[in-house]
């Protein structure tokens, strides 16, 4: 098949190129610039030289079906609430990397993200694509809303826990950190290297547009969660999440219990893996991978229990993710193309 990459310079985009290099069913990719019109790629990426030899084209939402069958947007806020439908009116099948299509509130799209919405009838077509919680759907969509790096390892760290209603849900917390390609290939203040290095930083504390998405799809798996805590924080490291969740357990539960119902939820998930009892997952255990790795623990004298759900970032966070969609809307073997070992150390 052949794929259009918008956004093909950025983080997520070079990931997709070194992913899709690798993907069997992948003959053509094609990339698309907003700015860059005609640079080759190897300008921006020189270790994909000799890989990836393409110029980069501008973007022509008209012609892109004579060009590819799918389009990943890996852009940032606005890009797809403007292309995505029309590109899916065209013929192609769309996976949007950027938060634009995840919330179904416009109302509460505007709130946190501090800009317009897309289009209703937009946002109702695009499916959530969590593979191991909304596989069905994906197979069938026609558009794709990546979930977020932070929803993912939160989302997947928490479900087994808030499907079976076992935890009391005003109780959970969040406590999230990332590296620093988490915000993108554009310098900013806040991941420039002498502000970020030797340091930890948190940010956007109550106000990330990460909380309304968790809270969305935790109350679909339970009517009764109204909100959550969830505050980002800065790492100084380039791959990698780490969610540390918290959680007041309804009814006491025994270690072999808990490992038993995530064993249970996750048994014939490929990416997903969980820690024995007494371990617990660091981030460079996943990196450059597309698992999710999940240690647990039940502390009998605060009745909490404490989830540590690690993912990379850039790889399940995002464009590693997309491509398990490619996969399941393509109805090609899940994990074709992901089949990386994580790089250690
Ligand atoms: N980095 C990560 O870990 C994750 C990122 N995401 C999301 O994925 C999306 C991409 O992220 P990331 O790759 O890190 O971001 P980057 O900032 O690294 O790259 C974004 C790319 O988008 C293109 N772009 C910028 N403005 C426009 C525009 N107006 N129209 C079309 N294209 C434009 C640029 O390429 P050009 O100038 O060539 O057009 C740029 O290289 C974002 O929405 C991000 O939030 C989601 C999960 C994790
Ligand atoms: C470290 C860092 O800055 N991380 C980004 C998360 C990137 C992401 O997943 O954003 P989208 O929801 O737009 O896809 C952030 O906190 O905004």
């Amino acid at each position: 098949m052949r794929v259009g990459i918008i956004g093909a310079t950025g983080y997520g985009g070079a990931e997709l190129l070194r992913l899709l290099n690798q993907h069997p069913h992948v003959q053509e990719v094609v990339l698309y610039t907003s700015s860059k019109e005609g640079m080759n790629i190897q300008e921006s990426y020189p270790h994909v030289s000799d890989i990836y030899t393409q110029t980069l084209k501008s973007i022509n939402v008209t012609t892109i079906k004579d060009e590819v069958d799918m389009v990943f947007l890996a852009t940032p806020p606005g890009v797809s609430a403007e292309w995505s439908g029309q590109i899916a009116e065209a013929g192609c099948k769309v996976i949007d990397l950027s938060g634009d299509l995840r919330l179904q509130n416009p109302d509460v799209y505007e709130k946190w993200y501090k800009r317009e919405a897309a289009p209703l009838a937009l946002i109702k077509d695009a499916v959530y694509g969590l593979p191991e919680w909304n596989r069905e759907a994906i197979k069938k969509a026609q558009i794709i809303s990546n979930p977020g790096c932070y929803p993912t390892a939160t989302l997947l760290g928490l479900a087994p826990l808030v499907k079976n209603k076992l935890i009391d849900v005003e109780s959970i917390i969040i406590d999230a950190k990332s590296g620093t390609s988490g915000a993108g290939r554009s310098p900013s203040a806040i991941t420039h290297f002498s502000e970020m290095n030797e340091n930890f930083k948190i940010y956007q504390i109550n106000q990330h547009k990460h909380i309304p998405e968790i809270e969305q799809t935790l109350q679909e798996w339970d009517e009764k969660v109204e909100t959550i805590t969830f505050q980002p924080h800065l790492v100084p490291m380039v791959r990698g999440i780490m969610a540390t969740i918290y959680a007041k357990a309804k009814q006491p539960i025994s270690e072999e219990m808990l490992r038993h119902l995530y064993k249970e939820a996750y048994k014939n998930e490929p990416f997903v893996r969980i820690r024995p009892e007494g371990a617990y997952p660091a981030t460079k255990e996943v990196y450059g991978s597309n698992y999710c790795d999940i240690g647990l623990t039940y502390d009998e004298r605060t009745g909490r229990i404490t989830i540590v759900s690690v993912i990379d970032n850039v790889v399940k966070g995002a464009s590693g993710q997309a491509i398990q969609n490619l996969n399941l809307m393509h109805g090609f073997e899940e994990s074709t193309g992901l089949s990386l070992v994580p790089m250690y150390p």
